[in-house]
């Protein structure tokens, strides 16, 4: 493992209980956001056979080139990022491996890849408590553990025992994201909890953290990842100047 990039990096395991409340969409907003802050970003996608960020960030088919120092991360809105999505022959074949062979890729994320320097190293992990989130936890012990989830018991209750595995592998768990929180009715102003409220509250309380940022349930948010440019990019955008105050929030816990 290239241990310098480690070692001066912050890295952090973002990490869901279920597929599909978000987690690729928040990493790469939050990366974005983050390199806003002119910090150095990249984004790990171990969502290795469910991968989502080369789409996210606009850099499907995007090759990554090799160096003598290893292969090179794509860049994408200031964010270096590696995902199997790079190496794939075709994004919709379904990559059939088993376990030892997603563990050498896994190896060659942490080992091969020329980093350079980074400040922040974004994790997106496959959700649930399965092989990866695991060897990730203990192959990189000082990662700090980033939870999503949507407001959902059935979301919140899996996010738990993700949270749970982190602690138990001696990760900080720095917060919980909550994602489709809320949506703003566009006729009335309001927020409408559709989704039902103060479940995600609980399970930071139960993991002795915090919530450290609601993201409510929003078009543009989905409209913005097709087309590959991730929302935090916009300042101007409400969802641009949520993420900002998340990045923000995560930089000064993390200081
Ligand atoms: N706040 C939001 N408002 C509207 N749509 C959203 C929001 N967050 C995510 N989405 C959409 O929900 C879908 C699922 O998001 P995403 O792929 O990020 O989930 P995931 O948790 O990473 O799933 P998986 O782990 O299964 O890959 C995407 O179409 C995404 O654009």
């Amino acid at each position: 493992m290239s241990e310098g990039i480690f070692q001066n990096t912050t890295v952090i395991a973002v990490g869901s209980g279920k597929g599909g409340v978000g987690k690729s969409t928040v990493t790469a907003n939050l990366a974005v956001a983050l390199a806003k802050q002119g910090l150095k970003v990249g984004i790990m996608d171990a969502d290795i056979y469910g991968f989502s960020i080369p789409r996210l960030l606009g850099i499907v088919g995007v090759k990554p080139q090799g160096s003598e120092e290893g292969i090179i991360p794509v860049e994408a809105h200031g964010v270096k990022v590696v995902s199997m999505g790079s190496f794939a022959e075709n994004e919709d074949t379904p990559l059939i491996w088993r376990g030892p062979v997603l563990m050498k890729v896994l190896d060659q994320f942490m080992q091969d890849i020329a980093w350079g320097e980074l400040d922040y190293l974004l994790i997106d992990l496959p959700p649930g408590t399965g092989d990866i989130p695991l060897t990730i936890m203990q192959k990189i012990p000082h990662a700090k553990m980033l939870l999503v989830t949507t407001p959902q018991s059935s979301a919140s209750h899996v996010a738990g025992r993700v949270g749970h595995m982190a602690i138990s592998a001696k990760l900080e768990v720095i917060g919980v994201v909550e994602n489709m929180s809320y949506f703003l009715c566009g006729n009335c102003d309001e927020k409408h909890y559709i989704f039902g409220s103060g479940e995600t509250k609980a399970l930071a309380d139960d993991l002795l953290t915090e919530v450290i940022g609601e993201i409510p349930l929003e078009t543009s948010v989905r409209e913005k990842s097709d087309e590959g440019v991730p929302v935090a990019l916009e300042d101007e955008h409400f969802i641009g100047r949520i993420y900002k105050e998340i990045a923000g929030n995560i930089t000064n816990k993390l200081k």
